[in-house]
């Protein structure tokens, strides 16, 4: 594994810049860019977001009937006392109301339909390339990172594309609409209550912008939060052996301290911007009115006239607001669009595995043979080199042992041979045949991978036997568990193979894990067989126990095993030692 340095360990890294950036990370994105970046999300909805327009500007419309209604009302029947003139007002009246509340209905359904199916194909495709992230872009970003931008990140874009264009397309027309009939209404008063409407509007901006600065804060804020609880509940009993629950949760809380600070800038940043709005909204209101009561006392205007002017204000006003708030929200949302596209920006293994998805592994030869032909590697990013024109051959079925200093570049290797980086110089060859001429389905297919610690995911006992294999029958898990000689403590757990697994396999020990692992091996039955470390942790007695199906499932496989293990050594065809980026051949009994 890549060594995690004391230093990283002991303090809190926070990369964050005062604007909420991380550094390495670069991807910072405008409004605009974030839509375009995101749009093709949109592709085959688009005339379900047309139509929830449509829908909504239906219910504007019977709005802007309701209130002419209502202004007839007053000067025609409550004005002139006529109650005759009252009952078809009164249908119309009805009539739009229903027809409003219908289209408003099915507006929300199309709107919400159109949302959750855009979160669905983002979150899809953020969470595969998550999964397929090379290893030093995952440890760049951090588990409880990704989870976040994985899970709160991904539906702030929804309100940049789905609702925030529906409701920005509504609110711009619904404000021509309402503009229009305010016009035709009474031009000078509409004139009036115009006149401060771009004031609005600069303030939306202005506020935009301070939000925007704060949601980095906080969204970075809240990711590094998630980062830091994750490795604490992962390290919850080595904290606490060590006694530094206390240190634990101080980093927490500093990282809780500056998330609060953004939120509360954001808070006061969105509480000023509703407020300067509803006195700017006041002014224009007074305005009308003082204007209106004027035009009334000197006979130029109906009461009628006035009221439907201010209804029709009453409805253009929160469409402003809307549309201020909507770029406030939607400027604040591109925070999250940032760190959405920094993960899909960030590398993958190699660039095959994305063309890779659905190609079925092709037909997987029973034994293979491996070369590494003058493999040279260095991480990206990074100048030292890990492996240095490193020349080795492993015959088909044989076992090669692999030791070395720590960081000396063991998990690199397994990482080289799984094609998550391919090497600067030289190559890999499986059978003769460069590995990055195989799509990486097909080359993984030929490779079973044990780890020190068993990737073991909750569920049964057998679902995690059977995980790698497809098509796999109940006896061929019973056999394979048999082989790994997992079957009598399998048998004893209540539930036998349907006992529930929790996450990590926390509720078996790490010799149970390792057999569980080693069945898994069995029933996958690829030809190489990659072990890395496969018995540190594991007490004498329990390293017995596992060595003898360990050795039965490497002797009819070509083995690569990285150990320092002298029993593990000992099952091992032939000793390389990695130092200084080479190999150097150990003598048998070193
Ligand atoms: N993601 C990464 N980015 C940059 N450098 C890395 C990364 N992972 C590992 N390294 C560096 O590469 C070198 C080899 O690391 P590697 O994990 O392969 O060593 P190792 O032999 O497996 O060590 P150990 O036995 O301690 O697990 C080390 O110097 C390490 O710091």
């Amino acid at each position: 594994m890549p060594s995690l340095g004391g230093w990283q360990m002991m303090h809190e890294v926070d990369e964050t810049t005062a604007d909420g950036q991380v550094p390495g990370h670069p991807t910072a994105l405008s409004l605009r860019m974030a839509i375009r970046r995101f749009r093709p999300l949109l592709t085959g909805l688009r005339w379900r977001l047309v139509a929830a327009i449509l829908c909504y500007l239906v219910h504007v419309a019977t709005t802007v009937v309701t209130v002419a209604v209502f202004a007839h009302i007053v000067d025609d029947v409550l004005i002139t006392g006529d109650l005759s003139a009252l009952l078809d007002p009164l249908l119309v009246w009805i009539a739009a109301s229903l027809i409003g509340a219908a289209a408003s209905y099915a507006g929300a359904v199309l709107t919400g339909g159109v949302t959750e199916k855009l979160l669905l194909r983002l979150r899809d495709r953020l969470y595969v390339h998550t999964q397929r992230l090379a290893p030093h872009a995952r440890h760049r970003f951090g588990t409880g990172d990704l989870v976040s931008r994985n899970t709160s990140d991904v539906e702030a874009v929804d309100s940049l594309l789905s609702s925030g264009v529906v409701t920005a397309a509504v609110a711009v027309v619904s404000l021509i609409v309402y503009a229009v009939a305010a016009f035709v209404t009474q031009w000078q008063l509409a004139l009036a209550a115009a006149i401060l409407a771009p004031l609005l509007w600069l303030i939306a901006r202005r506020f935009g912008v301070i939000v925007k600065r704060a949601s980095r804060r906080e969204r970075s804020s809240a990711g590094r939060i998630s980062s830091l609880v994750a490795e604490g509940v992962a390290n919850a009993f080595a904290i606490q052996a060590a006694g530094q629950l206390d240190w634990d949760r101080r980093r927490v809380g500093r990282q809780s301290r500056r998330w609060r600070d953004a939120r509360m800038s954001e808070i006061r940043a969105d509480a000023a911007f509703s407020e300067a709005v509803t006195v700017v909204e006041v002014l224009c209101m007074i305005a009308v009115i003082v204007l209106g009561a004027w035009q009334i006392s000197s006979g130029t205007a109906e009461l009628g006239t006035l009221i439907a002017l201010t209804g029709y204000l009453g409805y253009l006003y929160p469409q402003i607001q809307t549309l201020g708030g909507l770029v406030v929200d939607v400027t604040a949302a591109t925070a999250s669009a940032e760190r959405v596209a920094q993960v899909l920006d960030a590398p993958v293994g190699v660039a095959e595995t994305l063309d890779g998805d659905d190609v079925p592994p092709g037909p997987v030869a029973s034994a293979v043979s491996l070369t590494l032909d003058g493999v040279s590697f260095a991480y990206p990013q990074t100048d030292s080199t890990v492996l240095d024109d490193v020349q080795l051959d492993i015959d088909a079925g044989d076992l090669v042992a692999i030791t070395g200093p720590s960081g000396a570049g063991k998990s690199t290797l397994t990482y080289l041979l799984l094609r998550f980086y391919d090497p600067d110089a030289g190559a890999i060859l499986l059978n003769g045949n460069d590995i990055r001429t195989m799509d990486t389905p097909t080359l993984r297919a030929h490779m079973s991978v044990l780890h020190q610690r068993p990737a073991l995911m909750s569920g049964t006992i057998a679902e995690n036997i059977a995980f790698g294999s497809t098509d796999v029958t109940r006896e061929q898990i019973v056999a394979a568990a048999d082989l790994a000689g997992a079957t009598p403590f399998i048998r004893r757990l209540p539930g036998g193979f349907d006992a529930a697994v929790v996450e990590r396999g926390d509720n078996l020990s790490g010799g149970q894990q390792q057999r569980v692992a080693l069945a898994r091996a069995f029933l996958r039955d690829a030809p190489l067989l990659i072990l890395d470390e496969p018995t540190t942790g594991l007490d004498a007695e329990t390293v017995d126990e596992v060595l003898e199906p360990l050795a039965k499932l490497a002797s009819s496989r070509t083995t690569v095993m990285i150990t320092h293990d002298p029993r593990v050594l000992a099952i091992a065809d032939r000793r390389i030692e990695l130092r200084d980026g080479r190999f150097h051949t150990m003598a048998p009994s070193a």
